[in-house]
C-alpha cells in the first residue's frame, strides 16, 4: 500500500536529508514536503528528482509559526490524502543565538566538556520575539503549531487498524531546568530553544498517553550537532569550515558530532524502518556518528514525568482554544468589514 509521509522544514539540512534518504529507502512513497518558502520547497523538489526521477514528491505551503498557515495546509492535506503514515516535525528556528565564550573555555577545561559538546548546556542564549498571532515565535515554530497541525490532522492519523507515526526533531539542548509549566512558551528566559525541545519531548509522552490507543505513536529524536543553516546562524560558516578537523576530533570522544544532514538524519530513517510497538515512549533516539564515520540510532532515557507532560497537554488544548476564538473573532470582523465595503460601493 502507498505510504504517504508529510515532512516539515523539508527543504534544507535534516529535512531535506531524510527527504533523501526515504526515497532511497521507498520509491513507492507519497512524499510531501510542507515548507514555508516555496521557491527553496521547489528547489528541494527538482534535487529530490534528480535522484529518483520517478518519486512522487508533493509541495505544501505551510508556516508552521503562523495559526492560520496550519489550519490551511491542514485542510490541504485533508483534501489530497486518505491518511499520514508518517509525520516529522521537523522545522525549527534559534533566532538570535548568542554563545557565552568564557562559559566555553570555563567548560573547555572542566570535567563537564563531553556534556558541553553534547548539549550545548550552559553555553547558548537566544533572543525570541512575539509572532503575529501573538505568541513566542519559538514557541510557536517549534511546538505550537506542529500541535495544531496534528489536532487537525488527527482523523487522517488516528484510524482503525492503521499505526501513524508522528516523529518530533528535539534536541539534546532540550532541559527540564530551562522549561517552566508556569511559563510554558518561555516569555520570561533567554533560553527559549532549549524550552521549545524540551516541551516537545513532554508533548511526545502525552501523545502516546492519549492517543496510542487510537493508533498514534510518537517518538522524539536528536539529530547531533550537524551543519546547516541553524548552525551558520551560531557562528559563521567560515568559521565551522576553519574548526572542522578539530570537530572530527572532538568526534571521536562524543559520537555526538554527526556534522553531515545525513548522518544527522539517521535516527529519523531508523525510526521509519521500526515496528512503532517495539519503540520507548520515553527514549530520545540520537542520531550517531562514530570516529570512524558509522552512523547509528542509539535510545536515551528523557528527563520527562507524566505529570508535568499532562499539565503541558491540558494548556495547550486551553492555548489553542484561545488562539482559534481569536481568529474566528479576527475573521468575523473582516466579513463584517467585507459586507460594510460592498454596500458603501
Ligand atoms: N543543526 C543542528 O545541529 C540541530 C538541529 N536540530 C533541529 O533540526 C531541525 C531541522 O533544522 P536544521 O536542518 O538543522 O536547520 P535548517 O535551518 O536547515 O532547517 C530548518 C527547516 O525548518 C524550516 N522552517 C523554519 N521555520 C519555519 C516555519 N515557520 N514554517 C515552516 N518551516 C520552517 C526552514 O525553512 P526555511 O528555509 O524557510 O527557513 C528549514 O527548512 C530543527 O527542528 C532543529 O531545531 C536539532 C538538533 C541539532
Ligand atoms: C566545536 C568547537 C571547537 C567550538 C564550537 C563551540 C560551540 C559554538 C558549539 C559547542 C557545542 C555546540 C552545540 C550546538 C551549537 C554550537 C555549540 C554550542 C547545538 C546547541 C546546536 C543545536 C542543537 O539542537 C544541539 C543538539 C547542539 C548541541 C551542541
Amino acid at each position: 500500500m502507498e505510504r504517504v509521509v508529510v515532512v516539515t522544514g523539508a527543504n534544507s539540512g535534516i529535512g531535506l536529508a531524510l527527504c533523501e534518504r526515504l526515497l532511497c529507502e521507498d520509491g513507492q512513497l507519497r512524499l510531501c514536503l510542507a515548507c514555508r518558502n516555496m521557491q527553496r520547497a521547489e528547489a528541494a523538489r527538482s534535487a529530490l528528482l534528480t535522484s529518483h526521477p520517478d518519486a512522487r514528491v508533493d509541495l505544501l505551503h505551510l508556516d508552521v509559526g503562523s495559526v492560520q498557515s496550519v489550519l490551511a495546509a491542514a485542510q490541504e492535506i485533508k483534501a489530497r490524502y486518505r491518511r499520514v503514515d508518517f509525520l516529522y516535525l521537523n522545522a525549527g528556528i534559534m533566532p538570535n543565538p548568542h554563545v557565552d565564550i568564557r562559559a566555553f573555555f570555563k567548560g573547555l577545561f572542566s570535567r563537564n566538556v563531553i556534556n558541553m559538546f553534547s548539549t550545548a548546556e550552559g553555553l547558548l542564549t537566544q533572543q525570541d520575539r512575539l509572532n503575529a498571532d501573538g505568541l513566542q515565535e519559538v514557541f510557536a515554530t517549534n511546538l505550537f503549531g506542529h500541535f495544531i497541525l496534528i489536532r487537525e490532522l488527527e482523523p487522517l492519523l488516528c484510524q482503525a487498524d492503521l499505526t501513524s507515526h508522528v516523529v518530533w526533531t528535539s534536541s539534546s539542548n532540550a532541559r527540564r531546568s530551562a522549561f517552566s509549566i508556569q511559563d510554558i512558551q518561555h516569555r520570561n528566559g533567554v533560553e527559549p530553544y532549549s524550552s521549545s525541545k524540551y516541551a516537545s519531548d513532554l508533548l511526545s509522552l502525552a501523545l502516546n498517553r492519549h492517543k496510542n490507543s487510537q493508533g498514534l505513536v510518537s517518538s522524539v529524536i536528536c539529530p547531533g550537532l550537524v551543519m546547516t543553516n541553524l548552525t551558520y546562524g551560531i557562528l559563521p560558516s567560515f568559521f565551522w569550515t576553519l574548526i572542522m578537523p578539530i570537530m572530527y576530533l572532538i568526534r571521536i570522544f562524543t559520537n555526538t558530532f554527526t556534522l553531515t544532514p545525513h548522518n544527522g538524519a539517521e535516527a529519523l530513517h531508523w525510526l521509519f524502518l521500526q515496528k512503532p510497538e517495539s519503540l520507548d515512549a520515553r527514549a530520545k533516539y540520537h542520531s550517531q556518528t562514530s570516529g570512524l564515520g558509522r552512523n547509528y540510532t542509539q535510545p536515551r532515557q528523557m528527563d520527562v514525568d507524566s505529570e508535568t507532560c499532562e499539565a503541558l497537554f491540558s494548556k495547550l488544548l486551553d492555548l489553542e482554544k484561545v488562539v482559534r476564538r481569536k481568529l474566528s473573532e479576527k475573521q468575523a470582523e473582516n466579513d463584517a468589514h467585507q459586507k460594510y465595503l460592498s454596500e458603501v460601493e
